[in-house]
């Protein structure tokens, strides 16, 4: 049985608490920790959206959601109790109206933790920062949470980290990566800093190459407005691959805090060999899905469910070289996608194959050591290795796998990214969340690739929903004589 520790009361304030996000993922992870009695006293959750609703619709719309997404974890004394925790504001984030109802509502709060969760579109962000200001509510110690996307390119991310930062100080800004939030994500840490086994052998001395693939097998569905302008190298790329990216090169931490992790993934984004034009051309694919079939089911490609012509690529797969002694010559092969043939995070870290073979010929290929991390699903780690097949007489070679399944081992319910992260904010731990300069690290990194797209305005390469993305995508990696990483569980 995990150790719950509760956390001090609070008042959660959710901006665009009417949407998709806080309604599929963010009350059901505060549901999920106030049934584990980690939230605790008169803590409260502030629902605040445009939306005229009164306080008992809001929540019968969140009951409706909630049943579907926390599935058998419902249970009716639970959902009363957690109902009693919220409450419903209606505020214009862009005008004058609702504003003095939310600064009504913090009014009787007492000495709670306050949480602004900014769970809208981008643009809003700053004005709801200066309203929370001229409001009175954005005290000292209050914390603001940022959802991602922060900002579509370097300029705009600056203007929102000024705007933000004009009201509250980095200290008390939570910019959400939620891939960081992942069990298995905290686990890669557990694997290389809490094991003496690896890191010798973490260096380009060892390793040939880094996969990282994050497949999805949805489409853009409702959020075609948002994705046409994004993309998945700024949807996906600019924050979690790259973030993953980080978590297996950076150097070891002094400590697992704030400020020593943040800096050494820093130093990873700043040593990223930058992508001029020539090196988009031919390192990186972009593709889009046409028409295909995914889990038995005809779907449609993206432009139909986007009704016009669009080049934004919904996969993209890219090599990308870190210029630093550890990873010089190593090579990392990132890959994400819509409507793939299977829903896969995984990291595949190549090593290098043996030296020497003692064998003869006859005992078989020795296939060089390959560490899975899956993230989901079946999250776990798998070593291969070559072992000997069993029995007498001569001496065969066989790969085989030791596999730590962590459902197996631990038993207990994987809990969503968001719920731990919710949780950092208000302990006031920001260790799992992006600084200022790491975004715009990254944006940096990324913005050559942008204006080279755009440059150029070549349309992503097609490929059938359902499968594994664009032909040239298996090239990219077969030209280096490697191959992507797609064996079955
Ligand atoms: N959905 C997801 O899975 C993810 C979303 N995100 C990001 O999170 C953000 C929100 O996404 P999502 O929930 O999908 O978006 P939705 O369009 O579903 O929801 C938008 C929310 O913002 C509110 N809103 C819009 N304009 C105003 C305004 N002027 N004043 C007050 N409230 C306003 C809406 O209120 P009302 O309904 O009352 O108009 C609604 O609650 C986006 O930036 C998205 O990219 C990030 C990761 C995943
Ligand atoms: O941030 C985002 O992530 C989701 C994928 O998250 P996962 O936890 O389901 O792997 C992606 O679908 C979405 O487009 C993107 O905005």
């Amino acid at each position: 049985m995990a150790q719950i520790i509760p956390v001090a009361p609070f008042d959660y304030v959710v901006f665009g608490g009417t949407g998709d996000l806080a309604l599929r993922k963010l009350l059901p992870a505060l549901y999920h920790r106030h049934q584990d009695q980690q939230i605790t006293g008169p803590s409260r959750i502030i629902a605040v959206a445009r939306s005229a609703l009164s306080r008992d619709a809001y929540i019968a719309k969140v009951l409706e959601w909630l049943k579907g997404q926390v599935g058998s974890d419902f249970d009716e004394a639970t959902w009363a109790a957690f109902a009693d925790r919220i409450h419903y504001v209606a505020v214009d984030a862009t005008g004058d109206a609702g504003w003095p109802d939310l600064a009504a509502a913090l009014a009787d709060g007492g000495s709670k933790v306050r949480v602004f969760y900014l769970a809208t579109a981008p643009d809003l962000f700053g004005p709801i920062c200066r309203s929370l200001k001229a409001a009175g509510l954005a005290t000292p110690d209050s914390r603001v949470v940022l959802e991602k996307p922060i900002g579509t390119d370097l300029a705009s991310a600056r203007k929102i980290n000024d705007e933000v930062g004009a009201v509250f100080a980095e200290q008390q800004i939570y910019r959400i990566d939620h891939y960081l939030g992942k069990e298995t994500v905290q686990n890669l840490l557990a694997l290389r800093f809490a094991n003496s086994l690896f890191e010798p052998l973490w260096s380009s001395a060892w390793i040939d190459h880094v996969q990282i693939t994050v497949a999805e097998t949805v489409g853009v569905e409702s959020r075609a407005g948002y994705y046409d302008k994004s993309g998945a190298l700024r949807d996906m790329v600019q924050n979690h691959l790259l973030q993953l990216l980080c978590l297996v090169a950076m150097e070891p931490p002094r400590q697992m805090d704030k400020d020593a992790v943040r800096d050494e993934k820093l130093k990873v984004l700043r040593a990223l060999k930058p992508m001029k034009a020539p090196d988009v051309l031919s390192s990186i694919v972009r593709g889009q899905y046409k028409a295909g079939a995914s889990r038995g089911e005809g779907v449609p490609g993206y432009l139909d469910e986007l009704g016009h012509e669009s080049h934004t690529e919904t996969f993209v797969a890219l090599k990308v070289e870190i210029q630093n002694w550890r990873w010089a010559g190593v090579p990392f092969y990132l890959r994400t996608g819509k409507r793939m043939s299977e829903k896969v995070s995984e990291i595949a870290i190549q090593f290098r194959p043996v030296p020497h073979s003692i064998f003869p010929a006859d005992a078989g290929v020795i296939d060089p050591n390959r560490l899975i991390v899956r993230l989901q699903p079946n999250e776990g780690i798998r070593l291969h290795m070559m072992t000997k097949e069993p029995g007498p007489g001569g001496l065969r070679l066989r790969p085989a796998s030791l596999n730590l399944s962590f459902a197996e081992t631990f038993k207990i319910r994987n809990p969503d990214a968001y719920e731990r992260l919710l949780m950092d904010v208000v302990r006031g731990n920001p260790t799992l969340f992006m600084r200022r300069d790491e975004v715009e690290a990254a944006w940096t990194w990324v913005e050559p690739i942008l204006e080279t797209w755009e440059r150029r305005a070549e349309p992503p390469k097609p490929y059938v929903a359902g499968t594994t993305g664009p032909a040239a995508a298996i090239a990219l990696i077969e030209r280096d004589g490697r191959t992507w990483n797609e064996e079955a569980e």
